[in-house]
């Protein structure tokens, strides 16, 4: 792939992941600068993946091709702000990584026309096994998509859409959804351990099976994921039975409802931020 400039403005969770999954795959990392106030999040990438730490986000963001906006939603405003009145952004390509944050405001905020693309990657790009989705509005060029395309199929898998829209989309199938099933693993831990299993042993086998499963989805593209568990759900065994308590409780419905409230603060974000 292309090898551009790149200043990451933020050096928190999503920011380091996407830089270790770069570095390891191979992005020369003297390439990259990471940009925060406080020196620990940005000095702990340096010094592990060999990426430069810094502390002006106009300078840093100045001397690079491509930007990362990688803040809190909340602080976007301030931190583009203050961008715009130091910063000539033409010619630089904008990625906002932040949920709830509109192209349109993008513009409003760095200038009309900003040449930008917005991702929504999650933090499994640590270990190349991300999934981003990616939109731009219809004026970007195809180099630029093309590069950004790259970029994050390099920390892993990425998917195009075709409205904005479709982010907050991704957000609650990709962007938050490490989120649901860790908790769904926490809760299988934690019940391991109340079954008197030591927290390692515990850790192991849930940890395991959930790896396991997503393999095998991941390895049987023809075969629905409804037929993969039904190869798992012998008649008048125990997977039927688990599974007929988590569908009188309605887990179903609940992943159904905890993914439209995903994508409702999502638009919410779009009008607070
Ligand atoms: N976490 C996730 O799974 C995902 C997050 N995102 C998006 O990524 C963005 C960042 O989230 P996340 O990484 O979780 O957040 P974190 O809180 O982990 O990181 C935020 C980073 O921003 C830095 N920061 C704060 N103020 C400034 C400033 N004025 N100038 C430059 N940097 C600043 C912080 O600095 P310091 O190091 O000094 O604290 C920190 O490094 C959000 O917009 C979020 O919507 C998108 C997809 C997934
Ligand atoms: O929770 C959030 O708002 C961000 C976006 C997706 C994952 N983390």
């Amino acid at each position: 792939m292309q090898h551009r400039n790149i200043a990451f403005i933020g050096a928190g969770n999503m920011a380091g992941a996407i830089v270790a999954g770069l570095v390891e795959g191979g992005y020369p990392a003297d390439l990259i600068s990471v940009c925060a106030p406080s020196a620990t999040h940005r000095d702990a990438l340096a010094e592990r993946y060999g990426v430069h730490s810094r502390s002006d986000n106009a300078a840093c963001a100045a001397e690079a091709g491509v930007v990362v906006l990688a803040v809190k939603p909340q602080l976007m405003a301030e931190v583009c702000g203050a961008l715009r009145s130091q910063v000539d952004f033409s010619g630089k390509l904008v990625l906002s990584i932040a949920a709830g944050v509109t192209v349109e405001r993008f513009c409003a905020l760095l200038g009309e026309q900003l040449n930008i693309v917005r991702i929504m990657p999650n933090t499994p790009s640590l270990v190349g096994k991300g999934m981003s989705g990616l939109y731009a509005p219809e004026y970007v060029t195809a180099e630029d998509r093309d590069f950004t395309a790259a970029l994050m199929e390099s920390v892993g898998k990425i998917c195009w859409v075709e409205d904005e829209h479709g982010i907050n989309q991704v957000i609650a199938a990709a962007g938050s959804a490490p989120a649901y099933f860790f908790l769904f693993m926490e809760a299988m831990q934690q019940e391991m351990e109340r079954q008197g299993f030591p927290a390692d042993k515990a850790r192991l086998l849930v940890q395991q099976a959930a790896s396991g499963a997503a393999a095998l989805v991941e390895a049987s593209p023809e075969v629905s994921i409804g037929t993969l568990r039904e190869r798992v759900t012998s008649k008048g065994g125990t997977t039927a039975e688990a599974l007929r308590v988590m569908n009188e409780q309605k887990l179903p419905e609940i992943v159904a409802s905890a993914m439209q409230a995903a994508i409702a603060r999502a638009q919410d974000m779009e009008k607070q931020f």
